[in-house]
């Protein structure tokens, strides 16, 4: 076991070590360029080669290792050896062993699973504690000794202030956490969190351990982040680079399928009805509607001869492949495809042979066949007739297609204006007609607000792929959120992907649990009690003369503290507080910031101000979970600043605080 100084020297070779890998990928673009057999070879090689170089180049530095393992005598694989854990592996001198081991590696996972209890052929587990890039001490727990601690190095980095963008956990990852974490890449599974149980976190771990464990398959078939908006994309955005992983596509759905600009809004009636899984049979007769039966005989011109199919097998062919339930388009091709072989069987009967050139002409003569039985068609022509009310059928009621259908429908499909809704329905359509890119794994945050239109449009993109799902039903905001999780997974195609509960909160300290708590009742949600790791804390309910003076008065304070500082309003409020603040010369900036309360899911502050319950529970049907949401965005401090009297789910439990 080293002393301090001995680690110290430890992290020079690590330095060192790393120096030597980028020098070492460097040097290979140089030379894999041109010593590859064949150019396809040498622009792969090289393709690789400057993706290591750019990757390691681009890291963001940071302490080489967190964590060290020494393993007993006793221990059937490691026995007497040691090993440093940190984010990448670093390699060793002179082809010697790695100086630092992969956090994602099998030797790592002791590190997060062994205790006192089940030591896992551990002697001693040591956790680094650091300044910056410069180490400064270290703890140890003897766990063949049955010493294990509530480790200090721990609990400073879980309580440390928040500042900026999020950080990764690899250091101070939690053995439930870890489960999820290093579950199978074929297991689709769910996790259901109250707020600040890390749920992004593992989820964002997870997508890096795949990438580690299953590198090749993954990188075929890629690694899908799913969020719900821009600011929450931004605050996540770094966690994935600082693992060394930067080829995740980390979006929210609305971008992924934003086929056209969206420029109309539709009305909550509307919007509820569009996101309903039963438009997806409205879709489906929609578009098959559009097959028609055979009405006559096909006669294609060959030359001076007419070959002809009739109309009794065209209808077998049509029958036949409908029964298929192929997407719209390969039935189309397949239509087009079984049509030119009767002919081409007759024409062999005939003793004529059918070469390509020979296909292709006839092909064509099928085409005025399938334009009228099976006719391409793209996916908003389809939408706009369901919107302009050509198809009403059995599924919706008639209040529901009062609710969809345009009032005064655009001239055209080229002048239709397509709602956020609409992009849902392009894209299942579009999936009715062609299958979309697949995905290996896809991670899906804030789950619950998804609606089953929505989960469709995931379930197509994972389908030979696997899921994470993340959320939590008291969080739920949208009209369609979910209330349970077994029939969301069924609705984004894994039935049987198991629902896992955490129950560690690591953000939001006891007292404002404790708050958010009271509220919990009034959402009529099934979740796990949850307990907070956090004891530290403060929370304070202030009712103030005015709204703005109040709130102006919470920011000053709260600036006196290190760290951010959120202030959550309901949105029509933000604008004036903005400014009320401005003129008191408390602008926004990296630490400060005024955020509709619409716009925080997922999101913490170091402080938060949350400005005028009442008016959040308000401003929405789900008001309440809203408010639920931005009282539970704090990490140290929580103020709440109300000029109107609380709503009375919460001034129960506020008024005793
Ligand atoms: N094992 C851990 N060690 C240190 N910090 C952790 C750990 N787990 C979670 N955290 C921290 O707790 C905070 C909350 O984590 P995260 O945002 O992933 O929770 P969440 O469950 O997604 O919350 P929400 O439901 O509010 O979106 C983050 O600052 C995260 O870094």
């Amino acid at each position: 076991m080293g002393t301090l100084e001995d680690e110290k020297q430890y992290v020079e070779r690590c330095t060192a070590g790393l120096r030597r890998m980028l020098e070492g990928a460097r040097d290979n673009v140089i030379v894999g360029e041109s010593v590859a057999g064949d150019r396809y070879s040498a622009e792969r090689l090289g393709r690789h080669l400057k993706s290591l170089a750019k990757e390691l180049s681009e890291e963001p530095e940071g302490p080489p290792f967190f964590g060290r393992l020494d393993f007993g005598q006793d221990s059937a694989e490691h026995s007497g050896r040691a090993y440093h854990i940190g984010r990448r592996h670093i390699t060793g001198e002179h082809g010697g062993p790695p100086v630092v081991i992969d956090w994602r590696a099998p030797v790592a996972r002791a590190f997060y699973r062994a205790g006192a209890r089940d030591p896992q052929g551990v002697a001693v587990r040591r956790r680094f504690g650091w300044s910056g890039t410069t180490l400064t001490s270290f703890e140890d727990e003897r766990l063949e000794q049955g010493e294990e601690g509530k480790s200090r190095i721990l609990a400073a980095e879980i309580e440390r202030p928040r500042v900026g963008p999020m950080r990764d956990i690899v250091a101070t990852i939690q053995p439930e956490q870890d489960d999820l974490v290093r579950a199978d890449l074929d297991a689709s599974i769910c996790v259901q969190g109250a707020p600040g149980t890390g749920k992004t976190a593992v989820g964002l771990h997870r997508a890096a351990y795949l990438l580690y464990a299953h590198r090749q398959r993954l990188e075929r078939s890629g690694v899908l982040v799913l969020g719900p908006n821009r600011a929450f994309l931004g605050y996540i955005s770094a966690v994935l680079p600082a693992l060394g992983e930067m080829e995740v596509e980390q979006t929210t759905l609305e971008r992924l399928l934003a086929t056209v600009p969206v420029t109309a809004v539709d009305s909550e009636a509307a919007a509820i009805v569009k996101h309903d899984a039963r438009m997806a049979e409205v879709l489906r007769r929609a578009l098959y509607g559009r097959i028609g039966k055979p009405v006559e005989p096909v006669a294609v011109p060959d030359g001076s001869y007419r070959w002809r199919v009739t109309e009794e097998e065209l209808r077998r062919i049509v029958d036949d492949t409908r029964r298929e339930s192929l997407p719209y388009g390969v039935g189309r091709e397949r239509v087009q495809a079984r049509v030119v072989a009767a002919i081409r069987r007759q024409a062999e009967a005939r003793g004529q042979t059918a070469n390509a050139a020979w296909t292709r002409r006839i092909a064509r003569g099928v085409t005025p066949f399938l334009d009228a039985v099976w006719p391409a068609v793209k996916p908003a022509e389809v939408l706009y007739g369901v919107l302009r009310g050509d198809t009403a059928c059995g599924v919706l009621t008639d209040a529901e297609w009062a609710a969809i259908t345009w009032a005064k429908p655009p001239r055209s499909v080229k002048t239709a204006k397509w709602t956020a809704a609409d992009l849902v329905l392009l894209d299942e359509v579009a999936g009715l007609i062609e299958r979309p890119r697949g995905y290996g794994h896809v991670i899906l945050d804030e789950a619950q607000d998804l609606s089953p239109m929505e989960c469709r449009a995931v379930a197509r993109r994972s389908e030979h792929g696997s899921l994470t799902v993340l959320g939590d039903l008291a969080q739920g905001t949208t009209p369609w959120a979910a209330s349970s999780w077994p029939e969301r997974m069924a609705l984004l195609g894994k039935p049987d992907g198991q629902v896992i509960a955490l129950t560690t909160g690591f953000r939001v300290p006891a007292a404002v649990v404790e708050l958010a708590n009271t509220l919990l009742t009034a959402l009529d949600v099934q979740v796990p009690a949850t307990r907070s790791y956090r004891s530290d804390g403060r929370l304070r309910v202030t009712e103030a003369a005015g709204l703005e003076k109040g709130v102006v008065e919470a920011v000053r304070e709260a600036l006196a503290f290190e760290g951010s500082v959120g202030v959550i309003a309901a949105d029509a409020d933000v604008e004036a507080l903005t400014s009320a603040l401005g003129d008191e010369g408390l602008k926004a900036d990296g630490r400060l910031s005024v955020q509709p309360a619409s716009l925080v899911k997922g999101l913490e502050y170091d402080h938060v101000i949350v400005a005028e319950p009442a008016a959040i529970a308000e401003a929405e049907r789900r008001g309440l979970n809203r408010l639920y949401v931005a009282l539970t965005r704090a990490v140290s401090r929580l103020d709440v600043v109300h000029a109107r009297p609380l709503p009375p789910q919460l001034s129960r439990s506020a008024k005793a605080s």
